[in-house]
């Protein structure tokens, strides 16, 4: 969206990456998925550069040498641009920017522009435009320019956004606090509406079930193979793809399972690691889904040598947006690019090895959820008058029915029930 077309079909940017390398073993992996965020936002990387430092120099983030060698590459390869794998200061930002002539974004930077490419819904869109107008506050007096597309009301805005026609304002601190208040008055607006289509949802009393997990993991490929085999339309389903953060707002769909069972099933936004506080606080409501849900669903990577830290950051970012006792089952999905893996595999009650693109995996997948949702469920025996043949056809509608017997006295059913459906239909009980 931001990258024009026509008139600037400028180059992507050039980017040199810098990392403080505190001797933890999760360092490698994560300046591999800082450059596959900076692919994500359509950037090349041309270097690499690290430091082995337990905390960054107050001024400068890298130590002297390390900041001349930088200097020294940015020329060298020619970089546009620096990202720095821990959040920077503004006067580390100005200083770096100075001695190296490039320009200097952080992590968090960049997460946030690439949620501001790929949000389309005016929901996403307002909850990026919060979180970034949120990270530009402390940093205002930094030589970064505060840009804002005036077109979408503050959607859409990006820190290297290369994009014509846009119009770049200069705002003070008053400008962007009211800006933040605008939008947040709208989202909460659009919010409430949403919380009363919710709230109806509740009284139809039908279980929900949500996908969670890092992104890239198959959430979104796993929710179009359900809504394929078992979705009321078919035609529903939700875009996936090979990038990170390709889904950026919850999709919830009803599936009706072969035994007349539903319920409804919805896709989330994914996680990564340290993804920026703002963003976690946005996408809050987004993620209702998952706090309001029966069962949550993680979606786990398994072919990613990487796959253990990957379920810690998601446990731990669904505790911070206060996701803590929901039930939840592991998928341990792509089973099928890895050698010598078996699956669909049962492992104990509350996991699976799987592929989203096999069949028999997501059945036994459905399988799974319909025992956790559906655990209390009980069998009861019902006779229906005949006068009353509109509960026989609901009952065969929305319950599972194991057997009809037309007896003289109305129709007898055995059936499975839901605890409200149990009180609901309790007068026929005998
Ligand atoms: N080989 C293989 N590829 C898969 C499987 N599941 C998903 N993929 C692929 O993995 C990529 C990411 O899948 P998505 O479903 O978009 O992932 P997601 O979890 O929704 O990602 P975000 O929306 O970014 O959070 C796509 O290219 C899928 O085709 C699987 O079981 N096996
Ligand atoms: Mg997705």
């Amino acid at each position: 969206m931001a990258v024009a077309t026509s008139e600037v079909a400028k180059e992507q940017p050039r980017v040199i990456l810098l990392g403080l390398d505190r001797q933890d073993d999760t360092f490698e992996y994560q300046m591999t998925e800082l450059a596959e965020l900076a692919a994500a936002n359509d950037m090349v990387v041309v270097g690499q550069i690290s430091q082995k430092m337990d905390r960054p120099n107050a001024g400068t983030y890298f130590g002297k040498g390390k900041v001349d060698e930088l200097s020294e590459a940015v020329s060298y390869y020619e970089a546009d641009m620096v990202v720095a794998n821990d959040e920077l200061s503004p006067s580390q930002i100005r200083n770096l920017e100075t001695k190296t002539g490039a320009s200097v974004i952080d992590r968090t930077a960049l997460i946030l522009d690439i949620f501001a490419r790929r949000a389309r819904t005016r929901v996403a869109q307002l909850q990026v435009a919060i979180a970034q107008l949120q990270y530009q506050l402390p940093r205002l007096r930094t030589s970064m320019n505060v840009r804002l597309d005036q077109q979408t009301g503050g959607g859409g805005g990006s820190f290297t956004s290369r994009g014509a026609g846009e119009t770049k304002l200069e705002l003070n601190r008053r400008h962007i606090e009211h800006k933040i208040a605008d939008l947040r008055k709208e989202l909460a607006e659009i919010e409430h509406d949403d919380q009363t289509r919710r709230s109806q949802r509740l009284k139809e009393n039908i279980k929900n079930v949500a996908l969670v997990g890092y992104t890239n993991a198959g959430k979104s490929t796993i929710m179009n193979g359900l809504v394929q085999r078992f979705g009321a339309n078919q035609e529903k389903t939700v875009f996936e793809a090979d990038m990170l953060f390709a889904t950026l707002e919850t999709a919830v769909r009803k599936l009706t399972l072969p035994d007349h069972q539903s319920f409804l099933l919805s896709d989330t936004v994914g996680f990564v690691s340290h993804l920026p506080h703002g963003l976690v606080a946005a996408f809050r409501a987004t993620l209702t889904e998952a706090a309001q849900a029966d069962l949550l669903v993680q979606v786990v990577d398994y072919s990613d040598e990487n796959y253990q830290a990957m379920m810690a950051t998601t446990e731990k970012t669904l505790k911070e947006i206060g996701v803590g006792d929901v039930p939840m089952i592991t998928v341990y999905n792509k089973a099928d690019q890895i050698a010598d893996t078996a699956y669909p595999e049962r492992e104990g009650e509350n996991a699976l090895v799987m592929s989203a693109q096999d069949e028999s995996s997501l059945t036994a997948l459905v399988t799974m959820i319909e025992e956790q949702i559906f655990a209390d469920n009980v069998e009861k025996t019902l006779l229906i008058p005949f006068d009353q043949g509109k509960v026989v056809a609901e009952l065969n509608d929305q319950a599972v029915v194991l057997a009809t017997d037309y007896e003289t006295d109305g129709t007898r059913l055995r059936v499975v029930l839901s605890p409200t459906q149990v009180k609901r239909y309790q007068q026929y009980e005998g």
